[in-house]
């Protein structure tokens, strides 16, 4: 069976987005059944850096951001469920200057993208923990935010210098069958990238400049992959291998893309560029097979 989704944004005059529990109502909650439901889904937080990207996908004290509304609804639906069992693990890795770390076991070294025998792209070595709730998962993401490489920029005095996806994996079974047999596995990915701004207007210089470079090639593949995507003439040959960063979210999942822009005039330009990501990603049809 194969579905087609497209979801626009709603009209902006119709609904007030105040704070985090607004933006992810809007983008993300309509996602977690096709989760449980053994689909895989892909949130990501886009734009330059001090935009608000972690703001909104980790959130601060007092103001949860997408990540523990993502789960505690996760976690809910999971509850709920009269007919299935389901098991719940979470990875955490980050992507710097093209190399993935494990951020919740730093010591493991560069990890390896492979492909599994149906195809789809895993990170050799990762570890997978078991999580029942989302304080088990928000707990282990503070230990992996330690690890994360964080430098401070002109921009931004705590900026995340990589992209971290934090991969949670559930497994349902099927209460009912006298067997207890694996029937689907639906993955979320809860993306926070690094900042999309050229390296110099963060009047970066040396360490900070190649890290532009390898986080501008990421984002750079991404943005090939939207337009190509996108291509009204229908897409043509969607290059994920690319980067890590692409060949990881590529390929069939429901997709969510939140636009961060700044309102200073002096961020014009980024925030032009955002926008117009933005829209392109709007238009992309994804065809999810089951
Ligand atoms: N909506 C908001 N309300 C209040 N404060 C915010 C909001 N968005 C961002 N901030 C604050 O702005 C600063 C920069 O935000 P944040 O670190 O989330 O940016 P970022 O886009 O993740 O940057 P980088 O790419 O450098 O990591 C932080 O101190 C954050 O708390």
């Amino acid at each position: 069976m194969a579905q087609d989704e497209i979801r626009q944004g709603a009209n902006p005059a119709a609904y007030k987005v105040e704070n985090n529990k607004d933006v992810y109502e809007e983008t993300t909650k309509f996602l977690i059944p096709n989760v449980t439901s053994g689909y895989n889904a892909t949130v990501f937080a886009y734009g330059p850096t001090g935009a608000g990207k972690t703001y909104t996908m980790l959130g601060k004290d007092g103001e949860p951001g997408i990540m523990v509304q993502a789960l505690n609804d996760l976690f809910l639906e999971m509850r709920q469920s009269t007919d299935k069992t389901y098991k719940v693990t979470m990875s955490y890795l980050e992507i710097y200057n093209e190399m993935i770390r494990d951020l919740l076991n730093p010591d493991s070294g560069f990890l390896e993208l492979r492909e599994d025998t149906k195809g789809s792209v895993q990170v050799a070595g990762i570890s997978e923990v078991t999580a029942r709730s989302t304080e088990e998962v928000m707990n282990m993401l503070v230990k992996g935010n330690l690890e994360r490489t964080q430098e401070p920029t002109a921009a931004n005095a705590t900026s995340s210098r990589s992209h971290a996806i934090l991969q949670v994996t559930v497994r349902q079974r099927n209460k009912t069958r006298n067997i207890m047999q694996e029937v689907r596995t639906g993955r979320l990915y809860l993306v926070d990238l690094a900042g999309s701004e050229r390296a110099a207007n963060t009047h970066n210089r040396g360490k900070r400049m190649v890290e532009g470079a390898h986080i501008n090639r990421s984002l750079l593949a991404l943005g090939n992959c939207i337009n190509a995507l996108s291509d009204k003439n229908g897409p043509k040959y969607i290059n994920y291998r690319d980067s890590k960063l692409t060949r990881l979210l590529g390929g069939n999942c429901r997709t969510v893309m939140i636009a961060h822009i700044s309102p200073a005039s002096t961020q014009f330009e980024e925030s032009r560029n955002t926008l117009v990501y933005a829209d392109r990603a709007k238009h992309i049809k994804t065809k999810v097979n089951t």
